[in-house]
């Protein structure tokens, strides 16, 4: 019987995937073999929970976390407040922009709803996603929706309402990346300002989008160190490793060997990092099941084909998984 990732890291962290309505069931397999949390890749977000202020559509979210429960596996939350996959309508009144009391009325009945829809059967959310500027220069939080809406306080007042809605569920800030000596400090200051005024944040998501080249070991370390002096719990909620630099538009019909290779070094070496902070992680979730169920197949180049995850276009264990399961 091959090894089972969930099993192999019984011990150290859940281990979970992003998955969707298709992918649970054309990766049932896998899923059920090898992961023990989930998260929905889409299905939880204001875009399609909440496409118009009277209307909620909790179908597709319910099938993933309906999955979740007949397989006894967790489930995260993701995501409520957050710059993107969010309908206009939450910032406007009538043709002019919603007033900063109506802004809060929408987020709070929104996080109260959605939240109390699924209260019970998450464990944890990922309530504010990507509040932070990538811009080394200029102001700490991105230029944002809600930031426009209600102003810088609004990260504060989704955590509250989040604790409000379900206290037993933690409550994570997520963000990319994350491993930026610049922007993990950004972080940091936002996080620490946070729990110094009694804000209830659980923990950081570390999205981990990473590739094979960077970011170093030593500044994942770092930024592990960074946020857990804060005694938050941390998570990777977001992993996957790329065969290319961001912006690198190079593509390949089939996977070079020798860049599997290379992604096989890194998985290893990271994986052998993060167990020796498992006390400091509650879970490593990958962005995708299967190289054949990536997002970043389309982002940042449209129809590029990557290869990032543990198993390959035909579901086969890769050189990865051997390197995070045999230690
Ligand atoms: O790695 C990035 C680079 C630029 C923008 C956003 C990201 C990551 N952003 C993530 C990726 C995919 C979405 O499905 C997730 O909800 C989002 O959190």
């Amino acid at each position: 019987m091959s090894k089972r990732l969930s099993e192999t890291y019984r011990e150290y962290f859940p281990i979970g995937a992003a998955v969707t309505p298709v992918s649970i069931d054309t990766h049932k397999e896998l899923l059920v073999g090898h992961f023990s949390s989930l998260t929905a890749e889409n299905q939880m977000k204001p875009g399609i929970l909440h496409p118009s202020e009277h209307i909620y559509n909790f179908e597709q979210g319910d099938v993933i976390a309906d999955f979740a429960l007949q397989n006894h596996m967790l489930l995260r939350g993701h995501t409520l407040v957050w710059h993107n996959q969010t309908p206009e309508w939450f910032f406007k009144d009538g043709g002019k922009a919603a007033s900063r009391t109506l802004a809060l009325k929408r987020m709070k009945e929104h996080i109260y709803t959605v939240m109390g829809h699924y209260k019970g059967r998450t464990c944890a959310w990922d309530v504010v996603n990507e509040a932070i500027a990538d811009q080394a220069e200029g102001p700490a939080l991105r230029q944002a929706p809600w930031l426009t809406a209600v102003g810088g306080d609004y990260i504060e007042h989704a955590f509250r309402y989040a604790r409000e809605a379900d206290s037993t569920a933690k409550l994570f800030y997520n963000d990319y990346n994350e491993c930026d000596p610049v922007k993990s400090k950004k972080i940091y200051e936002l996080v620490k300002s946070l729990l110094e005024r009694g804000v209830p944040v659980d923990g950081i998501g570390m999205q981990g989008h990473w590739n094979i080249y960077v970011p170093e070991l030593d500044k994942i370390r770092r930024a592990i160190e960074l946020y857990a002096s804060l005694g938050i719990s941390l998570q990777i909620t977001e992993l996957d490793i790329s065969l290319f630099r961001f912006d690198d538009g190079t593509a390949y019909e089939k996977a070079p060997a020798e860049l599997i290779e290379l992604q096989a070094e890194r998985y290893g070496r990271i994986f052998e990092l993060l167990r020796e902070y498992k006390a400091l992680f509650t879970g490593i979730t990958f962005w995708g099941i299967a190289d054949d169920d990536t997002w970043l197949s389309y982002f940042p180049f449209r129809d590029r084909k990557n290869w990032p995850l543990l198993f390959d276009d035909q579901h086969r264990q890769k050189k990865s998984f051997e390197n995070i399961t045999n230690f």
